[in-house]
């Protein structure tokens, strides 16, 4: 998607450990018109399928999941990181390592808004090692609902989680695959 690569060469920056720092448009700040032109190529990627419901992960996967799933005219549920009391009991749940935070959360879904029946749609700002995308495609299991596929803004090549997920049969859209970044220099280069 070139509108998203132009965007990330202008405002991207580029940190040590491999990250990608895009927190003036994309997971903190975010630009919404931006967001909408995302969730239109989602839409358009994922035209052929049918889709029920869109799953993500708190907390940067939450803004772009809930501008696609308008697109889609589904409702977005989004995997909780912390055990809250009002749906504790009735949940899915799988341990999913965190890439920016450094540590294992339990993640849950509520029971009640997942289940067999249900066509899934991931979505998520990034995707590095797989952890987040792996995490959900097991809750995802654990509801009988049906993995339709999986969307990511940025997917950095060069980690391994484009490979784990493709690998295991997900039909993985992702709108920009970063082949590699260099922190000196502040180049990035994309693959295609
Ligand atoms: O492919 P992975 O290695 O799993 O990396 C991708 C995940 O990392 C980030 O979440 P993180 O928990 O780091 O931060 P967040 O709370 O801001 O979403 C991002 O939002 C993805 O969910
Ligand atoms: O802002 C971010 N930059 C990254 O490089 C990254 N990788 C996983 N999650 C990420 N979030």
């Amino acid at each position: 998607m070139q509108l998203l690569k132009d965007r990330i060469r202008k405002d991207g920056k580029i940190k040590e450990g491999n990250v990608l720092k895009v927190d003036s448009f994309l997971n903190h700040q975010m630009d919404v018109k931006l967001f909408q032109e995302i969730g239109k190529e989602f839409k358009r990627r994922f035209e052929d399928e049918e889709i029920t419901k869109i799953l993500t992960i708190e907390a940067s996967g939450i803004g772009i999941a809930c501008v696609a799933a308008e697109v889609f005219d589904v409702p977005v549920v989004f995997a909780k990181k912390t055990q809250t009391k009002n749906i504790a009991g009735d949940v899915y749940t799988t341990k999913v390592e965190s890439f920016t935070h450094g540590r294992v959360y339990d993640i849950i879904v509520s029971r009640e808004f997942l289940g067999k029946g249900d066509k899934v749609l991931l979505i998520d700002d990034f995707l590095a090692n797989g952890k987040a995308l792996e995490g959900l495609a097991e809750l995802v299991k654990k509801s009988g609902a049906e993995l339709v596929g999986a969307g990511v803004v940025i997917e950095k090549g060069f980690q391994v989680g484009g490979d784990i997920i493709r690998s295991k049969g997900i039909h993985l859209e992702s709108l920009a695959i970063v082949e590699s970044m260099d922190e000196k220099t502040g180049e990035v280069v994309f693959r295609n």
